[in-house]
């Protein structure tokens, strides 16, 4: 059988039904217009793919599944897709549906006695901040594609992001969710319930299962309360162990007050100077390593930022700090986070990276960076370590960049035995390879190499019994008994 006529029969059979719901203006199919949901921003992801369908509410949407049910047919459920894991895109062999969830972008409900809302899958993260804010609420999740991820996608990557130190990931924000499942029904679960203990927690299954077992659409999130004020600080230190020191010390001064606290190495600042534009460099002087930092809370601007402050002097005494700023206007605070906003793109413009999201014990984050330097240094001489991420909560973007001299082929050839060094001391330390992007397809490979035969079992059972004949998202986390998906 030919491309073109397997490509027509699967037309025939299945988008026509599938447009008899969605209507004209629910499917593309027109290759140019289909592009943009083809491909990934970042990461080289491209695939293709005989349509996307556009639903615009959850009964539309589980009709389709039904079809694609019905037909075997294999979808690619996607929000705004800005993921990292090459998890959202089709595979290239354009056997698979994109389901996309830019419709359903409403937002149903806000109860303020109950600090929820809930809104649809296909909502801006962005404008559900904005919301929140409306009203005199905060929705914490925070990340650098707020303006153009969906809250869906958030969901079913379980996203974390610049605040999960104080409030937590995905996981923590979700009160309730409604699901479409691989056949077809709909499973309402917005409960904006804070206890429910009746049975099993579906809710949790579906967050963080990559669209493996079903398609959020619509969620219920938790709100927080608006903080009045925030502090803001650039703080150079000398190690990620000192960085550690006054974390701890901070917490036990401030508490939850923290509601971010990076970690950055100095190259990566030059990086992001180096390639992206009115990056500042506040401090007098250059230093190996640096935090940024923020407390919020209800009280006023000034209290807070004297509790700043007296934590980083106190720490400069004790020879944790070498130096910092305070950033004295909202102005100034925002110039501090373009340091940290500025070093992932920064780094796509500077060459081969290898790219790492783990997570070790916070305890053992310094020991993880030097195992990790030191191993890459001595068995890829001339690697250059890139390391930044969220110290808080022991999540470290880990992203050596290729040596200055050599092939930019050979160095790429490199990726699998980087990927096996970092990633070996990481479980060794008690660490996870993937802290919040989550494995998609990028980490498919590696998955069975750090998980038990217990927790894959377990996973692939989940998997079966929600989608026994894999249809939904198939190929991204799991491969099932050892097909290509
Ligand atoms: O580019 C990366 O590796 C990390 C991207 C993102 O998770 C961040 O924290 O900026
Ligand atoms: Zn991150």
């Amino acid at each position: 059988m030919t491309t073109t006529s397997s490509t027509t029969s699967f037309a025939a059979s299945v988008l026509d039904p599938i447009r008899a719901i969605v209507g004209e203006r629910g499917i593309i199919t027109d290759p140019g217009t289909m592009q943009p949901f083809m491909e990934s921003w970042r990461d080289g992801w491209v695939g293709r793919s005989p349509a996307v369908v556009l639903p615009d509410s959850a009964q539309a949407l589980a009709a389709v599944v039904r079809i694609c049910a019905e037909t075997r047919t294999p979808i690619v459920p996607q929000g705004g897709n800005t993921g990292l894991t090459g998890a959202s895109q089709p595979h290239a062999d354009g056997s698979e549906i994109v389901l996309s969830t830019n419709r359903l972008n409403r937002i149903r409900e806000i109860d303020l006695d109950n600090d929820t809302m809930t809104v649809e899958a296909g909502c801006i993260l962005a404008n559900i901040q904005n919301a929140a804010r409306d009203v005199g609420r905060l929705f914490p999740m925070s990340l650098a594609a707020e303006g153009s991820c969906q809250i869906g996608g958030n969901i079913a990557t379980n996203a974390g992001g610049v605040q999960v130190v104080r409030y937590g990931n995905m996981r923590n924000l979700v009160a309730g969710l409604e699901v479409v499942l691989p056949d077809g029904r709909i499973w309402d679960g917005l409960r904006g319930l804070r206890k429910d203990n009746a049975g099993y927690d579906m809710k949790q299954i579906f967050i963080g299962s990559e669209g493996t077992l079903g398609i959020v659409t619509a969620a219920v999130l938790k709100l927080s309360p608006l903080p009045r004020a925030t502090a803001t600080a650039l703080v150079a230190v000398s190690s990620p162990s000192d960085a550690v020191d006054l974390l701890t010390r901070a917490k036990g001064k401030v508490g939850d007050r923290i509601i971010t606290f990076e970690l950055i190495q100095r190259f990566c600042i030059d990086i992001a100077r180096r390639h992206v534009p009115d990056v500042p460099d506040p401090l007098n002087d250059v230093y190996p390593w640096y935090v940024l930092v923020e407390l919020a809370d209800q009280d006023s601007g000034e209290r807070l930022a004297g509790m700043l402050e007296g934590i980083l002097e106190a720490a400069m005494e004790a020879g944790e700090v070498l130096d910092g700023v305070v950033a004295a206007s909202k102005a100034q605070a925002d110039s501090l986070w373009r340091i940290r906003e500025g070093i992932p793109e920064g780094q796509k413009r500077e060459g081969v990276s290898y790219k790492h999201d783990v997570s070790v014990p916070i305890s053992k984050v310094a020991l993880f960076l030097d195992r990790a330097n030191a191993a890459l240094e001595r068995e890829f001489p001339g690697i250059r370590p890139f390391s930044f991420g969220h110290l808080g909560d022991g999540n470290i973007h880990y992203n050596p960049i290729q040596g200055e001299d050599g092939d930019p082929a050979e160095w790429k050839a490199r990726l699998g035995a980087v990927n096996a060094i970092v990633h070996d001391i990481v479980v060794d330390l008690g660490g996870s390879i993937s802290a919040e992007h989550g494995i998609g397809r990028l980490r498919i490979d590696e998955l069975p190499r750090y998980k038990s035969p217990v927790e894959l079992d377990m996973m692939v059972a989940l998997k079966m019994a929600f989608d026994p004949h894999n249809i939904m998202n198939p190929g991204k986390i799991l491969r099932l008994n050892g097909n290509a998906r």
